[in-house]
Order: structure tokens, then C-alpha cells, then sequence
């Protein structure tokens, strides 16, 4: 466009605006780029045949508004990306805005920077609607619809050469978040060549949209439906995100209009909380049972089912998304179907965590160390899975090819915890083997010595263990000559051994012998990788039972998810093991879990039913020092007072081993589950009584 043919466009789009400004009151009917223009001359003041130049925010403000939107843009980028590889031959700019129309993410031609700094088609650049006057991106804010704004619909003279189309973006309250647009600095003059563009703007902001609901509600189950069967599961419009209970807890757009139909609950942006309250459930909505709601993935091949709307009658196709296990690279594509790889070839230490910051650090710590001889002290409550730490540690260092040597001070008798260690010579005392015994500490020689429950050591012996770490040699007893021996010693314990040192308990030379570095274990309750877990214990579960269909249906991983593990990865081993022994089919249900109590938010299970008020573990979920796996909650078994001769022996059994479940399969030689299958046929709970004779 030469100049004076801009300047006539400038004057007469002036004339027209000078002319809509004479009218009347705005008529009811007036379409939205008349409203904006009323709100331009009514509201914010703005004069008719005024050009402003583009407002691009500082470089810190700009730093701000994009800090705010950061989830948003992670999400985004991907679909922003493509928009713009579909649009950038043809002319246009992409840009994203925030809430307040500034410009938090853009694209556009390097070649014609300036040209687009000073329309405003930049990075930082806000186009709120007081400020630009009518325009696409302000607009679309106050309107909070889709909308191409061409050319002479721009209030401000400065923007009539532009065409820009854009389409809101809502959070999954309903409020608007993000506004999608695309502009081109010249177009064709008719309207009607923007269609395209206004309904591929609208096809990515919405699926940004469902995008960031996803994510938002990646930890809750969520059915997605649409009506047609073929589409639902790759683009279904309608999602809805429930709770343990089937309650819709948050709907996307769509989903928000369908449930707007239904006159019990219309969903406000503003009053998210009384939405919610009065939201109806899933299964009435659907008019159909819970279960079997749960059940789509099982019952139909494709993962889809077909559902009859109560509000109108309608059918609707609907396939659950089950809430996302945490993504960890360095474990890609091992777990997503439980069988899908050989556990066997991730390495040891990858295979102990999913995508949890403590349990990755305290993993590259260990891997870090694994080469190395340093002593290793693990930290971390009972159950956390210290063992297996220093077994992987072992299993990948250079050591590896030489024993590893356990020995858990706390588990044998003080007495014996010497000889034990060390070992002793022929005729050292009445009872031993005639040609002595080689102690732990010479067995582990060129491998590892795992000291378990190291704070359990008897003060004499952590004297004489100091002088074997410092001295590289042990002295059987009864021997009159020292042996040399090589071993790097991981010691582990659940006490908190500052304290116990403070308290003359533990030997600070020797703490500071056995920490070369300390890691850390977190709660099971506090790690993210949560599921992961539960998916990778239940593959395990499956290839060592060859039950290669077993499944978890979506809300017994809900309620795994939400119990708080007093009794840590241990507990969740019993607990997948006993779900597993009594389900009598290959999907696991909530009626197969045991009672999980004592513990905060996940003692009830939806669907279960609480028990008395007889508790596991403590209140808070922390586990007391000193407190074993055999007095956490346990699966619960129900009570009967006869029991047959068989039954009473395994009682004695289980009471004689403190009812350790892993160590009396062990006597037994049985697997786990088949303890639990017999405790639960004689039908026997902890406090039954043997009666004597
Ligand atoms: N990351 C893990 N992946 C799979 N199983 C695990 C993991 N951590 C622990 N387990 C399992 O949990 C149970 C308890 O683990 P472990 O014995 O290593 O815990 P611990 O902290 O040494 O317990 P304690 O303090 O009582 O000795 C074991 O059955 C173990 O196989």
C-alpha cells in the first residue's frame, strides 16, 4: 500500500468510527466488534482516528507475566509449535498471550522484525483492549470467544492493515487463561479469507486446552467421551476429571456446556467451590453403576463403551485415562505396560525410582559411589528399602563379582553378633565347629559388608568393628594373629544416630569411619514416584507369579496413591501380595485390598469399610524407632474362635516370628501368598488365641 492510499484508508476508517459513534445506545443486536467499539469510545475513552504505537512491556515485566503462565507454556509449546509450522509460509506471526493479553510466547520472521515490533505482532506486547482498542487479541478477552478481527475492525488507525484471528483459551474452571492468535501484517481484503484461520486457531487452542486440563489432572482418573466411537479415545472433546468417588471434580470447555445442560449444576467460573459441591456424579450422569464405569477397559476391547446421557438421552462414547505414573527417562518404555520389559535389564540403582527429586538424588549419589571404596551409611525409616540400596549399590560397582555379606545387628542375639562378625579359630569355645569359622567380615572379603540396623550394635562391638575398618584386618576369637581383610562396609539404620551419639549410644569415631557419604531414603509417603512403584511392584508381582494379565483397576491405584505407608515399600509389597492372593480373577478391586488404617487420608478406602479403633501405625504415618515391620498395620483377618490343628500350629508360627509374614513363608518355604491364602482359609486375625491343648 503506497503511502497516500494509507492515509485514505486512515481517514475513512476515521469517518466510519466518527459515524458508529454518533448512533444511538448500542443495540442488543450489535455484533462483537461493535460492542468493542463502544467500550473503546464509552468506556476506556479512546478517540476516534487516534494511531498509538504497539506497548511492548519491559524486558523484567515481560520475565513476570511469563513466570506465571510457565505451566501453561510448558504445555503449549508443542502445539504451538506445529500451529506455527502450518501457518509461517503463509504470512502470519503466532502469538500467546496471558490473561491480560500480553505477549508471553511468539513467532514470527526474523527478516521482518522491525515491520512487526512496531504493529505490535512481538514478544512482550500488550494487547489489552483499554489500551489497543479493538483488536483480536483484547477482544477475544472481553468477548471470551473466538473472533477475527481484519483490517478496518481494528478501533486504532495503527492497525488496519492487520488481520488477526484469535480464540481464548479456559483454565479448567472455566476461567480464561491464555489467548491463541495468529496475524498477518497484510491480507486479502475480504473477511471471508480469515475463515481457515479462525477455525485452525481454534482447533489448537483447544487442544492446548485439553492439554493443560490433562495435566492439571494427571493424578486423577479421567473419563473422556465424545459421540463417536472411532474419535473419542484419540480426540474425544468431552473431558471430565473425577475423584475416588466418581464425582466430577473439573470439566473442560465442552464438558462444562454438556454438564450446563444439566439444570442441577451449572459450573461458574467464579464460584469454582459451589460448582464443584453441587456437581453430580459420573455414574448419574451416565446412569449407570460405578463399577462398571471403572470397568471400561476390562469389558470392551477398544477401551470405549457406550453410555446413554441421563440428562437427554443421548449416547456417548466414553474411555477412561487413568492417572499418569510419574515419567522418569532413564526407565522409558519399561513400565508403561507393566510386562513391557525384562526387569532383569535396567540396571539395579535405575530400576529402584521413578521421576522422584529425593530418591534421583540420593540415586546419583549412590551411583557416583559405586565405584568408589567409600563406607556408605543409608538413612531412612523402616521398610524404605535400605537393603535393597545397598544390594544395587553392590550389584553395580566394581565389586560386584565378590560376595555381598548381610548381617542385621538387630536381628541376632548380641552374643552371637561377635563370633558372627568375626569369626573364630579352632577351640575357641565349647559348641563351635572344630576347625573354627571364617566371621562375615573375611566372607565379604574383596566384596561388600552390609551392616544392617547398624544403631543396633552393642557399644563393645562398635569398638572392635572401628579397629577392623581402620586397620583393613580382623582377629578371629581365639586367634592369636590378625587376617587381612578388604571389604567396603554399607552400614544402614532407621535411628537417627546424631542423637544417639549425643547420647554416648554410638561411637562417633565410628559414624565418622562408616559415613564416606550418607544417603538418604525418603517415606514412601513423600515420594512422588508413588506410582511408578505400585506399577513396577506389581510387574514384579506378575513375572515371579507368571500372572501376566493381573491388573489394577484405576481406583485401587487412587486409593494406593492416597494411603500415607507407615510401613513404607515393605508395606506396599504386602499389601499388592495380599490384593493379589485374594482376587479371584485377573483384575484387582478395591474389596481385594486389605484394610489400610491408622495412617491419615487413606485409611478409608472408598468402598471399604472402617474397622474398630485398633491402629497400625501412628497418627502422623511416622514410624516410631524401633518399630518393625510385624507390628505395622497388616492385612486385616477376621476373627474366629475355633481354630483346627493346622490353624493353631501356623498361629504359634506367626506369634513365634512376631508375625514377620516374609520370614514365616520362609520357615514355611512357602511363597508369600500362599501364607496369606492360609492365614486367610483358617481365617485368623493377630490377636486370635491359641487355646492350649
Ligand atoms: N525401590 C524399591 N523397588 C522395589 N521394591 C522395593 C524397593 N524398596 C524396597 N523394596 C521392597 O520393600 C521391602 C523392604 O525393603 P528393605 O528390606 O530394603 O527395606 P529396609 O529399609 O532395609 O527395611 P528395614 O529398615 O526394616 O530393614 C523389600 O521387600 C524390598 O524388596
Amino acid at each position: 500500500m503506497t503511502h497516500s492510499t494509507a492515509a485514505a484508508s486512515a481517514r475513512a476508517h476515521t469517518r466510519v468510527i466518527t459515524e458508529f459513534a454518533r448512533r444511538p445506545p448500542l443495540p442488543a443486536a450489535a455484533d462483537l466488534i461493535g460492542r468493542s467499539w463502544w467500550r473503546c469510545l464509552q468506556q476506556y475513552g479512546l478517540q476516534p482516528g487516534r494511531k498509538q504505537p504497539a506497548r511492548i512491556v519491559t524486558r523484567s515485566t515481560l520475565k513476570e507475566h511469563q513466570d506465571a503462565a510457565d505451566e501453561l507454556l510448558a504445555v503449549a509449546r508443542a502445539g504451538v509449535n506445529q500451529l506455527y509450522a502450518s501457518i509461517n509460509g503463509l504470512g502470519y506471526v503466532l502469538l500467546l498471550t496471558d490473561h491480560a493479553g500480553v505477549t508471553v510466547q511468539f513467532h514470527g520472521e526474523r527478516d521482518l522484525d522491525d515491520k512487526l515490533r512496531q504493529a505490535g505482532l512481538y514478544l512482550g506486547a500488550d494487547w489489552d483492549e483499554s489500551y489497543a482498542g479493538t483488536c483480536a487479541v483484547g477482544t477475544c478477552i472481553q468477548e471470551q470467544t473466538a473472533l477475527t478481527c481484519h483490517r478496518g475492525d481494528h478501533f486504532d488507525g495503527a492497525h488496519i492493515s492487520l488481520t488477526c484471528t484469535a480464540a481464548p483459551i479456559f483454565g479448567p474452571s472455566g476461567e480464561l487463561i491464555a489467548v491463541l492468535d495468529i496475524s498477518a501484517l497484510n491480507s486479502p481484503a475480504a473477511r471471508d479469507s480469515q475463515m481457515f484461520a479462525l477455525h485452525l486457531t481454534q482447533l489448537y487452542a483447544r487442544m492446548i486446552e485439553d492439554a493443560y486440563f490433562l495435566r492439571r489432572y494427571r493424578r486423577h482418573l479421567v473419563f473422556r467421551c465424545d459421540d463417536s466411537r472411532e474419535f473419542v479415545a484419540l480426540n474425544g472433546r468431552v473431558l471430565l476429571a473425577l475423584d475416588d468417588t466418581g464425582t466430577i471434580v473439573a470439566a473442560n470447555t465442552a464438558g462444562r456446556l454438556l454438564l450446563a445442560d444439566n439444570p442441577v449444576w451449572v459450573p461458574t467460573a467464579r464460584d469454582e467451590t459451589a460448582a464443584v459441591q453441587a456437581a453430580p456424579s459420573l455414574p448419574e450422569l451416565l446412569d449407570s453403576r460405578w463399577d462398571d464405569i471403572l470397568a471400561i477397559n476390562q469389558i470392551s476391547a477398544d477401551g470405549v463403551q457406550a453410555f446413554r446421557l441421563s440428562l437427554n438421552d443421548q449416547t456417548v462414547f466414553g474411555t477412561l485415562i487413568e492417572p499418569k505414573r510419574q515419567h522418569d527417562p532413564s526407565t522409558h518404555g519399561r513400565l508403561g505396560k507393566e510386562s513391557a520389559r525384562p526387569l532383569e535389564r535396567v540396571p539395579p540403582l535405575d530400576r529402584l525410582a521413578g521421576d522422584d527429586a529425593a530418591m534421583r538424588k540420593t540415586i546419583e549419589q549412590a551411583k557416583r559411589f559405586r565405584q568408589r571404596d567409600v563406607n556408605l551409611l543409608i538413612l531412612g525409616e523402616t521398610g524404605t528399602g535400605k537393603d535393597m540400596l545397598a544390594t544395587a549399590i553392590h550389584a553395580s560397582g566394581h565389586r560386584r563379582q565378590k560376595p555381598f555379606v548381610a548381617l542385621n545387628c538387630a536381628a541376632i542375639p548380641e552374643s552371637l553378633i561377635e563370633s558372627e562378625l568375626f569369626g573364630y579359630s579352632a577351640g575357641a569355645f565349647t559348641g563351635g565347629r572344630s576347625r573354627g569359622a571364617k566371621g562375615l567380615v573375611q566372607q565379604a572379603d574383596g566384596g561388600t559388608l552390609f551392616l544392617d540396623e547398624i544403631g543396633d550394635m552393642p557399644l563393645p562391638l562398635q569398638t572392635r568393628l572401628l579397629r577392623v575398618l581402620a586397620e583393613g584386618e580382623v582377629t578371629p576369637l581365639g586367634a592369636d594373629k590378625p587376617v587381612f581383610v578388604d571389604c567396603r562396609v554399607i552400614a544402614a539404620t532407621h535411628h537417627n544416630i546424631q542423637a544417639m551419639i549425643e547420647r554416648n549410644e554410638f561411637r562417633a569415631d565410628l559414624y565418622y569411619r562408616l559415613n564416606g557419604a550418607t544417603l538418604t531414603l525418603p517415606p514412601l509417603r513423600q515420594r512422588a514416584d508413588r506410582e511408578f512403584l505400585i506399577r513396577s511392584l506389581l510387574a514384579e508381582l506378575k513375572q515371579k507369579l507368571k500372572r501376566p494379565e493381573l491388573r489394577l483397576r484405576a481406583d485401587v491405584i487412587s486409593a494406593l496413591l492416597a494411603h500415607s505407608w507407615p510401613g513404607n515399600v515393605r508395606e506396599l509389597v504386602n499389601v499388592l501380595a495380599y490384593a493379589e492372593a485374594n482376587s479371584s480373577g485377573d483384575v484387582i478391586t478395591l474389596a481385594d485390598l486389605p484394610e489400610l488404617r491408622g495412617t491419615g487420608q487413606g485409611d478409608k478406602l472408598p468402598g471399604s469399610e472402617v474397622g474398630g479403633s485398633e491402629t497400625g501405625g501412628s497418627e502422623t504415618g511416622v514410624v516410631a524407632a524401633g518399630e518393625t515391620a510385624a507390628n505395622l498395620p497388616q492385612p486385616e483377618l477376621t476373627h474366629t474362635a475355633v481354630l483346627t490343628e493346622e490353624g493353631q500350629a501356623l498361629v504359634m508360627l506367626l506369634d513365634q516370628h512376631a508375625w514377620n509374614l516374609s520370614e514365616v513363608a520362609r520357615v514355611m518355604r512357602v511363597s508369600r501368598p500362599t501364607l496369606y491364602r492360609r492365614i486367610r482359609k483358617f481365617r485368623i486375625r493377630r490377636q486370635t488365641c491359641v487355646s492350649p491343648g
